[in-house]
């Protein structure tokens, strides 16, 4: 599991490691891992140019020490103080170790020192102007890119959008949270041998993922591993009853139950499907336009993916042990703000609709989040930009639908349903993917994962 903590308990943990550490070491054990990456990112070091963009605290310190390294590897290194000053310890060795002040040339890789856990957001006209000289210059970010949101995961001013980012210890929200994980790059995580408490916002790995998922016993039959019933699809939109039906049927449930307008189009498509009866968990609302008020009050009483056009017919608090699956628009109907203010805050929007609908809400997006009313929050880090595509979302609540069936709790649910449906996107290929092509890719993830 990676696990993200809030810069006040990042900070908390660290108190202790810091004064145990003579000197600066830490910072230099971080601006180690730091030139590491530039290292990796350039090929090499010697005679590459990289330009260091420094603030004045400790996160210019770590990328003046990663600049001393880099010189040690005959990297030709130079800076921007964007303050005029920074942190002596660091300066000093940085003088003394070749690097030179201000910048001549093209580099060929920049590192991000301005602001890390102590920054506000928004960079000042002195660190922006610094960046915009070296535009298009890969960057290599220190803790975090500057100027984003560390703990809420927003970018409401300018910041930097990184290449790589490399931090320290422990992932801090804006990691796995977008907007600001999207300006991260990719993040590497730098050991500082520190202990850190529970985080409240995490990333499922494939491991987890494993040991969560169901797996069927000898003596288990098809009603032991539980059913799914899907309402979803109409008249109108009978391709979302397949495919909903097709996410609830990659073999999680022992069984699964279709109940709405498009049982000849399902049955045709999965002849082992059956109609009404007993049920352990409901999927409702892909595509069910005009009925889908009716299938909602009809579904009750068991573990329920409330969906699509069922969504806006929750009255306040959602039923029991429901998971609501929103995209961000769907999301701002329900929440009464717009769109882009959805996709600005993600974070703090998933959070208050689990709150206020007491119900697991999974926030579709780059990096779906999955809020519990508690504030507990996973971040789905797979998938790919083709996922994007109709249809989608319908196989993700039927397949989440199939393992509420076989008794996980709703949070697991979403959160591994989310993590096989990108992962199985993943294994489509870095091309062009349908919606009915993720059940099959699903099952081969799943096979994967047990192999
Ligand atoms: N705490 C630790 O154990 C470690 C911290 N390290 C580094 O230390 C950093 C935190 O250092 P600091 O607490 O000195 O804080 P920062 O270096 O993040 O920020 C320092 C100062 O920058 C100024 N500032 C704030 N927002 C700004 C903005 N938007 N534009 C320009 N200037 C702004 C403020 O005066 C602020 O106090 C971490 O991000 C990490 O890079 C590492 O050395 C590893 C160890
Ligand atoms: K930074």
């Amino acid at each position: 599991m990676k696990i993200a903590r809030r810069v006040e308990a990042i900070r908390a943990a660290e108190v202790g490691a810091i004064a145990a550490a003579p000197g600066d070491a830490l910072m230099r054990r971080a601006a180690a891992g730091v030139a590491r990456a530039c290292i990796e990112q350039l090929g090499g070091a010697y005679g590459r140019r990289v330009h260091l963009v420094v603030g004045v605290g400790d996160n210019g310190g770590d990328a003046l020490y990663a600049g001393v390294a880099l010189a040690r590897r005959g990297a030709l290194v130079t800076a921007t103080l964007v303050a005029g000053r920074a942190h002596p310890g660091a300066l000093a060795a940085y003088v003394a170790a070749g690097g030179r002040l201000g910048l001549t040339g093209r580099p060929d890789l920049v590192v991000d020192g301005v602001v890390g856990i102590g920054g506000r957001p928004g960079l000042r006209p002195e660190a922006a102007a610094a960046f915009e000289q070296v535009a298009g210059v890969p960057i290599v970010a220190v803790d975090v890119p500057s100027g984003v949101d560390v703990d809420s995961g927003e970018t409401p001013e300018i910041h930097v959008d990184a290449d790589v980012t490399v931090t320290f210890g422990s992932l801090r929200h804006a990691h796995l949270v977008d907007p600001a994980a999207a300006a991260c790059g990719a993040v590497a995580v730098v050991e500082l041998g520190v202990d850190f408490p529970a985080g409240d916002v995490e990333a499922l790995e494939a491991e987890d993922v494993r040991l969560l998922l169901p797996a069927p016993e000898s003596d288990d039959h098809k009603y032991t591993r539980g059913v799914v019933g899907v309402r979803a699809g109409s008249v109108r939109y009978p391709g979302a009853a397949v495919l909903a039906v097709a996410g609830a049927s990659v073999g999680f449930a022992g069984m699964v139950r279709y109940v709405g307008a498009a049982g000849e189009q399902v049955v045709a498509a999965h002849p082992e499907v059956v109609g009404a009866g007993k049920v352990q968990a409901w999927v409702v609302g892909s595509g069910t336009d005009a009925d889908a008020e009716s299938h909602l009050h009809a579904a009750g009483g068991t573990p329920i993916v409330i969906d699509a056009d069922a969504l806006v017919h929750l009255p306040g608090a959602a039923p029991a042990d429901a998971v609501l699956t929103p995209h961000a628009g769907e999301l701002a109907t329900m929440l009464g703000v717009s769109r882009d203010e959805i996709e600005a805050r993600p974070l703090h929007h998933v959070r208050q609709a689990a709150e206020a609908y007491d119900a697991v809400v999974l926030l579709k997006g780059r990096r779906t989040l999955i809020a519990r009313p508690d504030g507990r929050v996973r971040v789905n880090t797979t998938g790919t930009p083709w996922l994007a595509t109709a249809g989608s979302g319908d196989v993700l609540a039927g397949l989440i639908g199939s393992l509420l069936a076989t008794g996980m709790s709703g949070f697991d649910a979403a959160s591994v349903g989310a993590w096989l449906h990108g992962r199985a996107a993943q294994a489509c290929g870095d091309g062009p993917l349908v919606a009915g092509m993720l059940p099959d890719a699903i099952r081969a993830v799943v096979e994967d994962l047990f192999a």
